[in-house]
């Protein structure tokens, strides 16, 4: 849902850079590599240990510059399937190192039933993100197109790294339970979407 809506955001905020950047001889799948080692160092050092508003924000700039690989690669005519498929590899483990990296957190929280729920809500939400881009790209493998639902990649990192930044600058720890709680659910309604809108599809054929 946002990503279809930031996608037009990206392309004007991160249009020039690109186009310096390249002129640098920096080349898509560069970006694509440091990207994702940023995103597993930051979520190591801040958000594991429980810095989450310093994780957050430096995660918010490094991730929304996830689209900085994809502009080069247009902007230099070398867009390829290699650098595709780079690029939605690496997103997993960026996704993993996000997510790792809170459900980590949450075991130093006291001992009570809101860690215990984080814990097994945050579980169920790693299940979900890893399988929600499996869906899509497993359906595209049979030609089909699975591109829906309410938790895309950018829906489920913005709604954590929101939720656990706010949290991190004073806010309620009820926004991350509620956070979380949302996320387990969102990406299960999302792979159960998906599903049956590729059912469909290949029931027509
Ligand atoms: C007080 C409260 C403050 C809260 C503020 C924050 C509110 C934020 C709310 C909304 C912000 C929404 C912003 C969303 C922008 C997202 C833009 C977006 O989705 O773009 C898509 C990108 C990139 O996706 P992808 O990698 O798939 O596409 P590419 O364009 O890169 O291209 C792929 C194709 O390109 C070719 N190619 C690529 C690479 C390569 N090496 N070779 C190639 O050839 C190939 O053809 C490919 O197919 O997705 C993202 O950006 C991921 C989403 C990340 C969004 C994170 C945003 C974080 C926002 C906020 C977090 C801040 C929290 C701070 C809280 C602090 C509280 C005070
Ligand atoms: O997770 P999701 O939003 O369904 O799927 C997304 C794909 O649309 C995107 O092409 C890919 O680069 C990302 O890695 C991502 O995962
Ligand atoms: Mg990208």
């Amino acid at each position: 849902m946002l990503g279809t809506h930031g996608r037009g955001l990206a392309k004007r905020v991160f249009t020039a850079p690109a186009r310096a950047l390249a002129r640098m001889g920096v080349r898509a799948n560069h970006v694509t590599i440091a990207g994702t080692t940023l995103t597993v160092i930051l979520s190591a050092a801040l958000l594991a240990p429980g810095y989450w508003a310093a994780g957050a924000i430096s995660l918010g700039v490094v991730l929304f510059a996830d689209s900085l690989d994809g502009t080069i690669a247009r902007l230099t005519g070398e867009s390829s399937h290699f650098g595709a498929y780079l690029d939605a590899t690496l997103d997993r483990v960026g996704d993993g190192a996000v997510f790792g990296a809170l459900v980590f957190s949450f075991t130093n929280l006291p001992a009570g039933w809101m860690r215990t729920w984080l814990l097994i809500a945050g579980l169920i939400t790693m299940v979900g993100v890893a399988t929600v881009p499996y869906a899509k790209a497993r359906a595209e493998a049979e030609g089909a197109h699975a591109s829906v639902g309410i938790a895309e990649r950018t829906d489920r990192l913005v709604i954590a790294l929101v939720a656990a930044g706010l949290t991190g600058f004073g806010l309620s720890m009820w926004l991350v339970v509620i956070a979380m709680t949302w996320l387990a659910i969102a990406t299960a309604i999302t792979v159960f979407h998906r599903t049956v809108v590729v059912y469909q599809q290949l029931q027509a054929r």
